[in-house]
C-alpha cells in the first residue's frame, strides 16, 4: 500500500487550559508536581475556578506530536475521540488546519471533550490534571485500517493504557501495522501511567513495539530502578530503538549495540515544559521517516523540544522546518 503518512498517531484528544501557578498552589491542591493526574469533571471545574487566568490550546500528547511533525513538513494522521461540542470542534479544526488527517467520529450525546488543566510553576514545570471525558470512548471500531496501513510509523500514546477500550484498540492497530510491515512506536507518557500498567506495558513493548520514547522518570518506574544506565539497557533489550530523554541533559538513543548521546539545545528561559516529550518524538520520527541517522533524529527531537519549552503551549509556534534548516539539520 502507498505510504500516505509518515506517522499515524493514536491518543487522547484533549484541549489544554494552561495557567501560571505557584508551588504553594500545587501543594494546596494536592498535586504531584510534573505529573499527570486524572480527575473527574467536577474536580476539573473546581480546579479551573481556582486557577489563574490562562490560555486555551489544543493539546493531547500524540496530537501535539502530529502537529510538530506537520511543522517539520511531515505528513501526519491522528486518531482520537472528541465530543460533538465546542471544544471538540476547536480541536478538530486545529488538527485539520495544520494539514493532518483527522477523521475519528465524534462522540454523540455522551461525555464532553477532554480537558487538561495545566499549571505551570515559575521554573517552567507543568503539572497536569486531566479530565478524559469523551476520549475514553475511543475503541477498536475507531481504528481505520486504511490509515494505519498507509503510515510508515504507527505511534501510540501510553496515556491510553488508562482506558480499557483503548488498549483493545492499540492491539488492533498494532496487528494491522505489523501485518502491513509498518514500524510501531509508543511513548510511555508518564511515570504514574507506567506504575499503573507496568506489566501490560512491558508485555506490549516485548511483543509489539519497535521504537519507544520515554523520559528518565518513566524508565525508572518501568524497571523499578534509579540506575539510569541500567534502565536504558533493560529497555534496549526489549525494542529495536529506545529514545530516552532527560530534560537539560539531552537524550540517549539505544539501538542494539549502538548508543548515541544527544545534547539538549540551549534555551534562554524555560517557560513551559508542556509538550517537550511530544515535540522530541515529532522531530525524532520526522528524522526516521526521512531516512536520517539516529543521532540526527535525536537532534531534530531536541530542537523541537527546545522550541516548545521556550513559550506557553504544547505545540510549536514557528516553522520547525525553517528552524531545522537554520541549524543545518
Ligand atoms: O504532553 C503534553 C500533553 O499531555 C496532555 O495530554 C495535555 O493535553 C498536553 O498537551
Amino acid at each position: 500500500m502507498t505510504e500516505l503518512y509518515d506517522v499515524a498517531a493514536i491518543g487522547n484528544a484533549i484541549v489544554d487550559v494552561i495557567a501560571p501557578a505557584t508551588d504553594d498552589f500545587l501543594t494546596q491542591q494536592g498535586m504531584d508536581k510534573g505529573a499527570m493526574m486524572l480527575v473527574d469533571e467536577q474536580r476539573s471545574a473546581a480546579l479551573y475556578a481556582a486557577m489563574q487566568a490562562g490560555v486555551e490550546a489544543s493539546g493531547g500528547s500524540a496530537a501535539n506530536t502530529v502537529a510538530g511533525l506537520a511543522s517539520f513538513g511531515g505528513r501526519g494522521a491522528f486518531l482520537g475521540k472528541v465530543a460533538d461540542d465546542q471544544l471538540g470542534k476547536v480541536f478538530t479544526h486545529d488538527m485539520r488546519a495544520i494539514g493532518a488527517h483527522f477523521d475519528t467520529a465524534p462522540l454523540l450525546n455522551g461525555k464532553a471533550t477532554a480537558v487538561s488543566m495545566i499549571n505551570v510553576t515559575p521554573d517552567g514545570e507543568r503539572t497536569m490534571s486531566t479530565f478524559l471525558g469523551a476520549s475514553t470512548e475511543f475503541a477498536s471500531d475507531d481504528i481505520d485500517p486504511a490509515v494505519i496501513e498507509a503510515a510508515k510509523i504507527v505511534y501510540l500514546e501510553g496515556y491510553l493504557f488508562d482506558a480499557e477500550a483503548a488498549r483493545h484498540a492499540f492491539a488492533k492497530a498494532a496487528g494491522l501495522a505489523r501485518a502491513a510491515g509498518r514500524m510501531i512506536a509508543i511513548t510511555l507518557s508518564d511515570g504514574f501511567v507506567v506504575e499503573r500498567h507496568r506489566e501490560a506495558l512491558l508485555g506490549f513493548l516485548e511483543t509489539q513495539v519497535d521504537l519507544v520514547f520515554a523520559n528518565a522518570t518513566e524508565v525508572a518506574s518501568l524497571f523499578q530502578t534509579d540506575d539510569f544506565d541500567a534502565a536504558v539497557d533493560a529497555l534496549r533489550s526489549k525494542v529495536k530503538i529506545a529514545a530516552v530523554t532527560r530534560s537539560a541533559q539531552g537524550s540517549v538513543i539505544a539501538a542494539g549495540g549502538e548508543t548515541f548521546e544527544v545534547s539538549a539545545f540551549p534555551v534562554e528561559k524555560v517557560m513551559d515544559t508542556t509538550g517537550a516529550g511530544d515535540q522530541y518524538a515529532a522531530g525524532f520520527m520526522y528524522g526516521l521517516a526521512t531516512g536520517r541517522p539516529l543521532n540526527v533524529c535525536g537532534q531534530l527531537g531536541s530542537l523541537a523540544a527546545a522550541e516548545v519549552i521556550s513559550h506557553y503551549g504544547p505545540r510549536p509556534l514557528v516553522s520547525l522546518k525553517d528552524l531545522a534548516a537554520s541549524k543545518g539539520l
